[in-house]
């Protein structure tokens, strides 16, 4: 067994706990328990992913949205864009990263370098980049098999139109402007996820030093006999409370909504706000909460002549990145290409439902509004308030990119090759053509890239608002540390998740490094 239990106490004690089995919980779990004197134990509130192919197989991602593998959040309401958006957040082994699209994006240099100088330290592209070649997963761009004639044609059309280059490789090299095929943490033969769970867990799930306590949930951390918070009571899937002891550190890995949520259940946070909820306040870190990032997007819907050849990875396997303003070498508008029509937002406006269609989804890869959440209620089972705040940037730079997005997708869209699929403008429809009225359109039917981060950010020493320090320590604890998307001070341009995994393995070797700092005679 690979739990003990320490002298005095029945509680089950590890050398490390990690709260959540997701995308960077499973990187931490796989490197920690390199070392088989290592006892790691993952609290995972979702189920196994082991030989499930409505997980495993990539292009059934669209069916998990809403499922019952996932958790569901909602927002406050929006006034400036869209209060009906449901933030999917994955319950089960390797989260998101089981549930996703599993494009792999490299950080941009320039996106690090916004880090440092945000006061983190070791954050650099030089020391984060090079952590690309640990990665487990197998990210290849998209395969020939799978490149749909419209997709094809989309990246053609775009190269045409605006005069960018179409990109082989997005992680070739940083790139300011290009078109082209996504690549994807898959195995494009049978089209099976590389998740962070099947790319790092199911290699070591016989580790005798690894327990996996699956459909458990984590609900308050309490302090040890020295006042570390490096206790946590759980709750199992038959309802059974324990309470579990990590000896060295407590790592969460919950996610840029549930890490503040259970640092805030737990006394951390705004000392304020907590002691009115009657929460026995432990710290205050303002910052915890604060900083909720996010990729907002909306939607272009075009009807197609007729069914559309059926091969693809995941129905959105191509895109397009510009750069509009001259502020650096990075873009500042980002497209994915759906070869569906996803229609969620307009129907919910009264547009029509699309048998046959594509759509184009211009986002904001580096919004300037910036949200917080914070917790209703003391009451652990109630689900916190996300307050996005979108578009609400006071020069309207959001508003602005969906609406030149807008624009700039239709200007694809009548470009051949592209234009010879499609037969009308389904949503918002081509009556629809002043900036204003792009506007109102493209924010009530705004939706998310799914990519919520930054809420426990780390920073400078000297930053009130920082929540971790640049080794990811919980500001003034000892032995907690958070590792996933919320520790990000800043959105990265592209698609988190690389980041995430980059931050994992990085985190992985401040761990070990803290460790063998400790022992007598280990280097430091
Ligand atoms: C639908 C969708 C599509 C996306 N597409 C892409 C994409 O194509 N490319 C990309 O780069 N990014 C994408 N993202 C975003 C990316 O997947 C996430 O940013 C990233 O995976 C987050 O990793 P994480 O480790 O922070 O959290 P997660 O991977 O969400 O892991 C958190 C884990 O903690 C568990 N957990 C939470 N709270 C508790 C608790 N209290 N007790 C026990 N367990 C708990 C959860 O069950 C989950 O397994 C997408 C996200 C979604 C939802």
């Amino acid at each position: 067994m690979n739990e003990q239990q320490t002298s005095g106490s029945s509680e089950p004690a590890y050398d490390y706990v990690i709260v959540g089995g997701g995308t960077a919980g499973c990187v931490l779990a796989a490197r920690l328990t390199e070392d088989p004197e290592v006892r790691v134990c993952v609290v995972e509130g979702g189920p196994s992913d082991v030989g499930d192919d409505r997980i495993l197989k990539l292009r059934n991602w669209i069916n998990l949205l809403g499922s019952e593998f996932d958790y569901g959040y909602t927002t406050v309401e929006q006034p400036r864009g869209n209060s009906h958006i449901l933030h999917s957040r994955a319950r089960v082994l390797g989260g998101c990263s089981s549930h996703n699209t599993l494009i792999s994006f490299l950080p941009l240099p320039e996106d690090l370098d916004e880090w440092v100088a945000a006061g983190c330290e070791g954050w650099d592209p030089e020391t984060i980049l090079p952590y690309r070649d640990r990665l487990r997963n197998n990210i290849v761009p998209v395969a020939e098999q799978d490149r749909n004639p419209i997709a094809r044609d989309f990246v053609t059309a775009a190269a045409a139109a605006l005069g960018v280059p179409v990109v082989e490789d997005f992680n070739a090299r940083p790139f300011a402007e290009g078109a082209g095929f996504f690549s994807l943490a898959y195995e494009p033969e049978g089209n099976q996820r590389s998740s962070a769970s099947v790319a790092y867990l199911h290699p070591v799930l016989d580790r005798p030093n690894l327990t996996l306590r699956l459909e458990t949930w984590a609900y308050e951390l309490l302090p040890d006999e020295a006042g570390r918070l490096t206790r946590v009571r759980v709750r199992g899937a038959d309802g059974t409370g324990t309470v579990l002891r990590a000896e060295r550190e407590m790592l969460l890995c919950a996610g840029a909504v549930d890490t503040p949520r259970l640092l805030m259940l737990s006394g951390i946070g705004p000392a304020e706000q907590l002691r009115e909820l009657g929460i026995a306040v432990r710290a205050d870190l303002p910052g915890v909460g604060e900083n909720l990032l996010d990729h907002p997007e909306s939607v272009i819907v075009w009807e197609t002549a007729g069914p559309l050849p059926p091969n693809s990875a995941m129905d959105s396997d191509a895109g397009l990145f510009l750069q509009r303003d001259t502020d650096g070498p990075r873009p500042d508008l980002m497209f994915h290409f759906y070869q569906v029509p996803f229609t969620v937002n307009t129907e919910r406006l009264g547009y029509p439902p699309v048998e046959h269609g594509v759509c184009m989804t211009p986002n904001v890869p580096r919004a300037r509004s910036v949200g917080r959440m914070w917790l209703r209620s003391a009451d652990p089972e109630e689900k916190p308030a996300l307050d996005f705040r979108y578009f609400t940037d006071p020069g309207g730079h959001d508003e602005r990119t969906l609406v030149e997005g807008l624009k700039i997708a239709r200007e694809v869209a009548a470009t051949a090759p592209l234009r010879d699929w499609l037969v009308r403008e389904v949503a918002p429809g081509p009556e629809v053509r002043t900036d204003a009225e792009l506007s109102a359109y493209g924010r009530k039917a705004a939706h998310t890239v799914y990519h919520p981060a930054g809420t426990c950010r780390m920073g400078a020493a000297d930053d009130p608002m920082a929540v971790l320090d640049p080794q990811l320590r919980v500001r003034g604890q000892e032995g907690l540390r958070v590792v996933d998307a919320s520790l990000f001070p800043t959105m990265p341009t592209v698609n988190p998740m690389v980041t995430v995994l980059l931050a994992a393995e990085r985190a992985a070797d401040l761990i070990r490094g803290a460790r063998a700092g400790a022992r007598p005679g280990g280097e430091r």
